[in-house]
């Protein structure tokens, strides 16, 4: 039987953690018709909770308390080298909650250790979500009822697209390819920049084009029933300028390079939660 999408304007939600990944999930529920009094947000800094205050309406704690009791879910959005201190410290206000964690690497056992929990589940956002375009992975413990999962995905789907994995290992890899993914386009936005800029466009005019075409070729991808190794191939003229720019990256051993740095993001999802996990 087809389950009725869950709506999430009666949800209270907790964020532990204020900054820039809490911002955008808020953001999206925000933008989507959540009311700002149904979130609560614990951020020790009082200038974040300033902002988040003002720009969303939402209510924040400089600490975990018992306010927090009867939240419906609990988003986990602080860095992984202090969530298992802040997860044992709050643990005793957040009986009942679901919990979602959005941190790198941490194992979903090591929260349930902490949380004394298992309704948990974890996901790999990116910061495009801030614009609702994000791209999420998602794992969910095996305790997680079709119910909850139904409240995360509308949750998530208000800052953009998600996608499940069966395994929690995958979640290493999503890390690497999407979670950190946006640093990548900037990066390659700045080599363009810096390409153009020597070429003589100005700094506005190359960042212009490159982000328009960065923009293209992804709809294009998108919408595209060919992989991407034929779309490049289409811009691609026997002895013309791309060919010149492609036989220069092979040479440079780019693609290759590329590869590598994300299996340095997996290893280092993977080493987050040996450090830092239960
Ligand atoms: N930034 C990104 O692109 C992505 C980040 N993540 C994950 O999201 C998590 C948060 O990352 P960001 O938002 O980028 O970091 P951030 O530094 O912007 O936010 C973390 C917030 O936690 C607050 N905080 C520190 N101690 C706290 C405590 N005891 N209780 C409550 N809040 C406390 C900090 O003041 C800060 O505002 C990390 O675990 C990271 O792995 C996941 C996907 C993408
Ligand atoms: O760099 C990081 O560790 C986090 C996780 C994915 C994106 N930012």
């Amino acid at each position: 039987m087809k389950q009725e999408p869950t709506s999430i304007a009666s949800t209270r939600i907790a964020f532990i953690g204020g900054g820039n990944m809490a911002s955008a999930i808020i953001g999206g529920l925000i933008q989507q018709g959540l009311d700002g009094s149904r979130i609560a947000v614990v951020e020790p800094l009082a200038e974040q909770r300033e902002r988040l205050e003002s720009r969303y309406g939402v209510t924040t704690l400089e600490a975990a308390g018992p306010e927090l009791q009867g939240f419906d879910l609990v988003v986990w959005a602080v860095k992984p080298q202090i969530i298992k201190q802040v997860a044992t410290d709050c643990a005793q206000h957040l009986a009942g909650a679901l919990h979602l964690s959005v941190a790198a690497g941490i194992r979903s056992d090591s929260l349930a250790a902490w949380l004394g929990s298992e309704r948990i589940v974890r996901a790999m956002p990116n910061t495009p979500a801030l614009v609702g375009q994000g791209m999420t992975g998602l794992y969910a413990r095996t305790a997680v009822v079709a119910a909850d999962r139904g409240l995360i995905e509308a949750v998530i789907g208000t800052t953009g697209q998600y996608l499940w994995v069966e395994r929690e290992a995958d979640l290493d890899a999503v890390t690497a390819l999407s979670g950190s993914g946006p640093a990548y386009v900037f990066y390659f936005l700045e080599a363009m920049r810096q390409a153009g800029t020597e070429m003589g466009l100005s700094a506005e005019t190359a960042t212009r084009l490159a982000i328009g075409t960065f923009a293209g070729a992804a709809r294009l991808a998108q919408d595209a029933s060919e992989p991407p190794e034929v779309l490049r191939e289409r811009v691609t003229s026997k002895g013309g300028t791309t060919y010149a720019a492609l036989c220069s990256l092979e040479d440079s051993g780019v693609k290759a390079s590329f590869v590598k740095a994300l299996h340095a993001a997996s290893q280092r999802a993977k080493e987050l939660g040996d450090e830092f996990g239960a």
